[in-house]
């Protein structure tokens, strides 16, 4: 099996040393020259992965129609932001039949669309699928216990592609719900900017757990009104991922809520996917006509529209409803 990782950020590092250590040949294409030699040179990622030791057999490689030519299996792992314009630049040294495994999590800004429909619109031919829940890079690559979700349309492919991509430490379970896999991946990044700004804001535990209750009820309305299984929002792409990056500064969207919380500064901090993703979540829950009061209110947050504390007084003070509604 010959596996090309496209993006030498923290992710894609993660996912391309997990590969090396099951025995691909595996190569990370990094467009950055220092992280392509200190991932061959020294094995390691210092700006992405500080302290992890990466295995000796990964390559990394600056030349795209090299990385791409040369690979029986892809995985894109930039951020979703830069998923059409990194598919368009793949384009022309793919080869027919090769699968592509999407590992963003977040939705494309001016589209509205998740990562396979931005990607089928710009490789209508290559088999696509999708890889994502509760997976912290840090974690994958220090080889801890780790289960993911991967879906692909057809079953077939969905469970080819699971056995190949699982590993002593990575399990893999197959789907088909591909939108249902994306959904989650996107929203929970959105709410865990709320869950990072009622920690940092110093609300207690009993505050964030509610927050996150409520949050999953938001994921699973607009999920299934955006055409999600429930069984996939409730799964580990869904509340399991929801429930990693509600709980732990290690991600960075809670932490980038964190600092929301605090009136810290949020320039210059790690990408945070939420923020990318807030207000066409929100956007999409208004055409769709579903209640999603704390993605509406963490876009208003991002945008300079609401305080967090105004934020705050708004969701306590909406009217009172039955829990199932
Ligand atoms: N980190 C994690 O734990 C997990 C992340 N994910 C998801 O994976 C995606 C990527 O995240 P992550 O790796 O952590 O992000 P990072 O910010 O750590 O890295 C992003 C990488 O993408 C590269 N990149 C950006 N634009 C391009 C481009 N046009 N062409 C080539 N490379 C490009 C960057 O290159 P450069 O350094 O040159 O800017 C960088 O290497 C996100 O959607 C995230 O939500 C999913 C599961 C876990
Ligand atoms: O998606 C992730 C873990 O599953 C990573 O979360 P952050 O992008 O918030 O760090």
């Amino acid at each position: 099996m010959r596996l090309t990782v496209i993006g030498g950020g923290a992710w894609g590092t993660a996912l391309a040393s997990v590969y090396a250590r099951k025995g691909f040949a595996t190569t990370l294409y990094a467009r950055d020259e220092a992280t392509a030699e200190s991932v061959n040179e020294a094995h390691e990622n210092p700006r992405y992965l500080p302290g992890i030791a990466l295995p000796d057999a990964l390559r990394a490689s600056t030349v795209l129609s090299i990385s791409v030519e040369s690979a029986d299996l892809i995985l894109l792992v930039v951020p979703a932001q830069t998923l059409r314009a990194v598919a368009c630049d793949i384009r022309p040294f793919l080869e027919p039949g090769v699968p592509l495994v999407l590992c963003a999590k977040g939705i494309e800004r001016e589209t509205g669309l998740f990562a396979s429909h931005v990607v089928a619109q710009e490789l209508p031919e290559a088999p696509l699928a999708v890889l994502s829940g509760p997976s912290f890079a840090q974690d994958v690559a220090a080889g801890l216990p780790t289960a993911v979700t991967l879906a692909a349309e057809e079953g077939d492919l969905a469970e080819e592609l699971s056995r190949t991509l699982s590993a002593d430490t990575f399990r893999i379970y197959a789907s088909t719900d591909m939108l249902g896999v994306e959904a989650g991946g996107a929203l929970k990044n959105v709410l865990a900017l709320a869950a990072g700004a009622v920690s940092g804001r110093g609300l207690g535990a009993s505050a964030l757990a509610a927050l996150v209750t409520r949050g999953l009820s938001e994921l699973r309305r607009l999920g299934e009104a955006l055409g999600a299984r429930p069984e996939t929002l409730t799964g580990l792409s869904g509340l399991g991922d929801l429930v990693l990056t509600c709980s732990s500064a290690q991600s960075r969207n809670f932490a980038y809520g964190q600092a929301l919380g605090r009136g810290e500064d949020v320039s210059g901090l790690k990408l945070a996917e939420g923020v990318h993703s807030a207000a066409i979540a929100a956007r999409l829950a208004r055409e769709k006509d579903i209640e999603a009061p704390i993605v509406q209110t963490v876009a208003a947050i991002l945008e300079g529209r609401l305080s967090v504390d105004e934020a705050i007084g708004r969701l306590m003070a909406r009217p009172l409803k039955r829990e199932e509604d």
